[in-house]
C-alpha cells in the first residue's frame, strides 16, 4: 500500500508549486496546462529538439505523450529525456494509440527503452507496451483493465518502472506493490485528452512526492476525486469538463474522505 496518502500526496504537489514540462500533443496541451495549473503547477508545453534538453534539466518533471507524433517531435522527445536524466528528473511515459501503427509502436518502444519513471496507459495500450493482444480504437480503449494487470506487473519488473493502467478501476504496480482505484466518473472518457492531462498531473506528483508509487497513486485518486464530484452536477461532457477543472483546484483533504477508494491488488 501507499506510505503517502493521496491527500497528502496532493497537499504536497500544491506546496511544491512544480514546474513541468510536458511534451504533450496539440488535442490534449490546453486542458493538460489547465489541470496542471488547477493542481498548483506550472505548467510548459515545448517540444523542439533545439531547447527542448535544456528545459526539461531545469524542470522538476517531464513527461512525454505520443498523441500527435511526428519525426521532429521524437528528437524532442529523445532530447528532452537526456535533459531529465541527466539532471535527476522523473519523467512519465504516455504511449497513446501506440498500436495504431508501425510508426507509433516503434517510437513508443524506443521511448520505452529510455526507462520511464513512469507508464500510464488505458489497458489497450498497456497490453500493447507488455507486448500482449490489446486492440484499442484510436485513443480509446476497448480492453478492461483487468485483461492489463499480469502484463502491466510483468512490465514494472522488467522495466523497474511504475506502471498505471486506467478506466473504470484503476491499477498502479511498481511490481512488488499493487493498488486499485476506484472512483472518477462514466463521463470522464467522454472528455478528449483527459487522460494525457492525467499523465501531466502524474509528473507533478513525482516531482513533489519522492516515491514514484505513491505519486502515481495520489494523482489518481486525486483525479477520481475530482472527476466524482464534478459529475455530481454535470449535465453532460461539456459541464463536466469545466467542472472537472474547478473540483481540481478546490480539492482539499476533506474531499477525499469517504469517495475515492484505494485498495491492494
Ligand atoms: N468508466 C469510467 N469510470 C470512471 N472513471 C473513468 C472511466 N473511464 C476512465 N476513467 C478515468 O478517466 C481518466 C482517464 O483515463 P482513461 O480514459 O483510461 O485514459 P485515456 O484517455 O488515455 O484512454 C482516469 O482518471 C480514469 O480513471
Ligand atoms: C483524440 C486524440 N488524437 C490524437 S491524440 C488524442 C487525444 C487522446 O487523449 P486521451 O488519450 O486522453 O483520450
Ligand atoms: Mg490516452
Amino acid at each position: 500500500m501507499v506510505t503517502t496518502s493521496p491527500a497528502d500526496a496532493f497537499a504536497a504537489t500544491r506546496a511544491a508549486t512544480p514546474l513541468v514540462h510536458c511534451i504533450t500533443n496539440y488535442v490534449a496541451m490546453n486542458v493538460a496546462a489547465n489541470t496542471l495549473l488547477a493542481a498548483g503547477a506550472s505548467p510548459a508545453m515545448l517540444h523542439a529538439a533545439e531547447e527542448a534538453g535544456e528545459f526539461a534539466a531545469m524542470a522538476d518533471a517531464l513527461t512525454i505523450n505520443i498523441g500527435t507524433l511526428s519525426p521532429s517531435w521524437v528528437e524532442g522527445m529523445v532530447a528532452a529525456i537526456d535533459g531529465a536524466q541527466r539532471a535527476g528528473r522523473p519523467w512519465v511515459l504516455d504511449p497513446v494509440a501506440l498500436q495504431a501503427s508501425a510508426y507509433r509502436r516503434d517510437a513508443a518502444m524506443r521511448l520505452m527503452d529510455l526507462s520511464p519513471t513512469i507508464l500510464r496507459g488505458n489497458a489497450s495500450e498497456i497490453l500493447a507496451v507488455a507486448g500482449d493482444s490489446g486492440a484499442g480504437r484510436g485513443a480509446d480503449t476497448t480492453d478492461s483493465v483487468a485483461a492489463a494487470e499480469s502484463g502491466a506487473r510483468r512490465l514494472a519488473v522488467e522495466r523497474h518502472c511504475v506502471v498505471a493502467v486506467t478506466g473504470a478501476v484503476d491499477f498502479v504496480t511498481d511490481g512488488s506493490r499493487a493498488v486499485r482505484i476506484t472512483g472518477g466518473s462514466t463521463l470522464m472518457p467522454r472528455v478528449t485528452a483527459l487522460g494525457c492531462a492525467l499523465s501531466c498531473l502524474v509528473g507533478a506528483f513525482a516531482a513533489a512526492v519522492p516515491d514514484p508509487f505513491d505519486a502515481t497513486v495520489g494523482a489518481l485518486a486525486s483525479f477520481a476525486t475530482a472527476g466524482e464530484i464534478a459529475a455530481e452536477k454535470a449535465e453532460g461532457p461539456g459541464s463536466f469538463g469545466w467542472r472537472f477543472l474547478d473540483a481540481l483546484a478546490a480539492l482539499d483533504a476533506a474531499a477525499f474522505h469517504g469517495r475515492t477508494r484505494v485498495t491492494p491488488a
